[in-house]
C-alpha cells in the first residue's frame, strides 16, 4: 500500500478534489483493489484515541461526498450534508469521536471514479469498471486498515450510505461494533431498478442533459406527493413553467454543475446490484451474520425505500432496534430531519 499526501500538499486534479477544510481534515490515500489503482479521499473530525476505540465511519448517499460537516465553499459544492450531527455538543462531538467520511469508490469528489485518470493516462470515463457495493466497502476496508482502525465504534449511513453500512456489518462483522442503517433496503427491488433504468437510459442518450433528467426522476422519488401538492400546487410562474417544474429544473441544474454523469451511472448501477444476501444464502442468512448493536430506521413517508424494507432488515438482525423517522419530506428526510437522526445516533452510541 502506498500512502498518499496529507493536508496541504497539492491534491490530484482529477475528481473534483480540493484543498483542506477548516472544520475537518481532508486527506487521501492510495492503494489497489484487484486490477484497479485506488485513491480514497476522506475527511476526518476529532482525534483517534490511544485505544483506537472511538472511530465512527459515516457513509454518504448517491450524490453526497466526504463533506459531512462544515459550510459550502470553494471545493465544497454543498454544505455538510449532516452538518447538524457533527460538532461540539452534537451527536458526533469531535471531542469524543473520531469521525471518518470517505468519498465512495466510483464517485467524483476525490476518490477513484470515472473522472480519474486511468493507467493509460486518459480519464476512465465510460471505460470505468463496474463496481459493486461490496467493492466500495472493500475499498473502505483498505482505508480502515490504513488508519489502523480494526473495529469501528459505529458505522452510519443513509440511502446508498445505508447499503454500504449494512454491507460492512455483514461482510466484516467483527469490525463493526454498532450500526445505523437509515432509509435503505437489504436488496434493491424491481421498483428501484426500474426507476434507475429510466435514469440510466437518459444518461446514455446524453450524459449531461441526461443526468438532469435522471435527477428530476430521482428527486421525485426523494419527496412526497402531499409535499409537492402543498408547496407548488398547480401554480404557474411568470416564465410559464409550473412551479414544480421549475423546482425540478433547479435541482437538475444544480446537480449538473457539480456531478459527473459517468459517476452517477456507475453508482446507480452499483445500487441496482445491491443485494446483501446474494451468494450468502439469501437476505436472512446474510443478516444473521451481523453482530453489531444495531438501529435500523426508516422514514414514514419514504416512497423510495418504504418502511417495510427497514423492518425486514431489523427483523433479520439479532437484537436490532427498529425506529421510525416522522417527516412529510419522504426519502430526503434522512438529510433534512437532523434532530431525529441525531437522536438515533445518540441512542446508538450511548453506552456503546
Ligand atoms: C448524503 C447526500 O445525499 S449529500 C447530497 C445532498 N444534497 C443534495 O442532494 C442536493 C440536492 N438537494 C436536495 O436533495 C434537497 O434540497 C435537500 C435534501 C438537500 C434539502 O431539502 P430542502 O431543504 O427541502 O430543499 P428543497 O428541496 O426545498 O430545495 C430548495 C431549493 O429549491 C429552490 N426552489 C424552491 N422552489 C423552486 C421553484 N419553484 N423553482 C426553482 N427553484 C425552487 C430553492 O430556491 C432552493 O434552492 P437552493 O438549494 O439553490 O438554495
Ligand atoms: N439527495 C440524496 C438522495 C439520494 O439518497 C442524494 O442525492 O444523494
Amino acid at each position: 500500500m502506498r500512502i498518499g499526501s496529507t493536508v496541504g500538499e497539492t491534491p490530484p486534479a482529477a475528481g473534483g478534489w480540493r484543498e483542506g477544510d477548516p472544520n475537518g481534515r481532508r486527506l487521501w490515500f492510495t492503494g489497489e483493489l484487484p486490477g484497479l489503482p485506488l485513491r480514497i479521499a476522506y475527511e476526518t473530525w476529532g482525534t483517534l484515541n490511544a485505544a483506537r476505540s472511538n472511530a465512527v465511519l459515516v457513509l454518504h448517499a448517491l450524490t453526497g461526498d466526504s463533506h459531512v460537516a462544515g459550510p459550502a465553499g470553494p471545493g465544497h459544492p454543498t454544505p455538510g450534508w449532516w452538518d447538524g450531527l457533527v460538532g461540539p455538543g452534537r451527536a458526533l462531538d469531535p471531542a469524543e469521536w473520531f469521525v471518518v467520511a470517505p468519498n465512495v469508490l466510483g464517485g467524483c469528489q476525490g476518490t477513484t471514479g470515472p473522472s480519474s485518470t486511468a493507467p493509460d493516462g486518459r480519464p476512465w470515463g465510460r471505460r470505468f469498471p463496474a463496481v459493486t457495493v461490496r467493492d466500495q466497502v472493500a475499498a473502505e476496508v483498505l482505508l480502515a486498515d490504513f488508519l489502523g482502525i480494526s473495529a469501528w465504534a459505529a458505522v452510519l449511513g443513509g440511502s446508498m450510505g445505508g447499503m454500504r453500512a449494512l454491507e460492512w456489518a455483514v461482510s466484516v462483522p467483527d469490525r463493526v461494533q454498532s450500526l445505523l442503517v437509515l432509509a435503505a433496503p437489504a436488496a434493491s427491488t424491481a421498483e428501484h431498478i426500474a426507476l434507475a433504468s429510466a435514469q440510466l437510459h437518459a444518461i446514455a442518450l446524453d450524459p449531461v442533459r441526461g443526468m438532469g433528467v435522471a435527477r428530476r426522476i430521482a428527486h421525485l422519488s426523494y419527496r412526497t406527493e402531499p409535499e409537492l401538492a402543498a408547496r407548488f400546487g398547480r401554480r404557474v410562474q411568470e416564465d410559464g413553467r409550473y412551479a414544480v417544474e421549475s423546482y425540478l429544473d433547479h435541482h437538475a441544474d444544480k446537480l449538473v454543475r457539480r456531478f459527473d454523469p459517468d459517476s452517477y451511472a456507475v453508482l446507480t448501477r452499483a445500487m441496482n446490484g445491491h443485494d446483501v444476501g446474494a451468494g450468502r444464502g439469501g437476505v436472512r442468512a446474510a443478516l444473521s451474520r451481523v453482530t453489531a448493536r444495531t438501529v435500523v430506521a426508516g422514514i414514514d413517508s419514504d416512497r423510495l425505500y418504504p418502511l417495510a424494507q427497514q423492518e425486514e432488515i431489523a427483523a433479520g438482525i439479532a437484537g436490532a432496534e427498529f425506529r421510525v423517522v416522522t417527516s412529510p419530506y419522504g426519502h430526503d428526510a434522512f438529510l433534512i430531519e437532523v434532530d431525529q437522526v441525531g437522536a438515533l445516533v445518540g441512542e446508538l452510541l450511548k453506552d456503546g
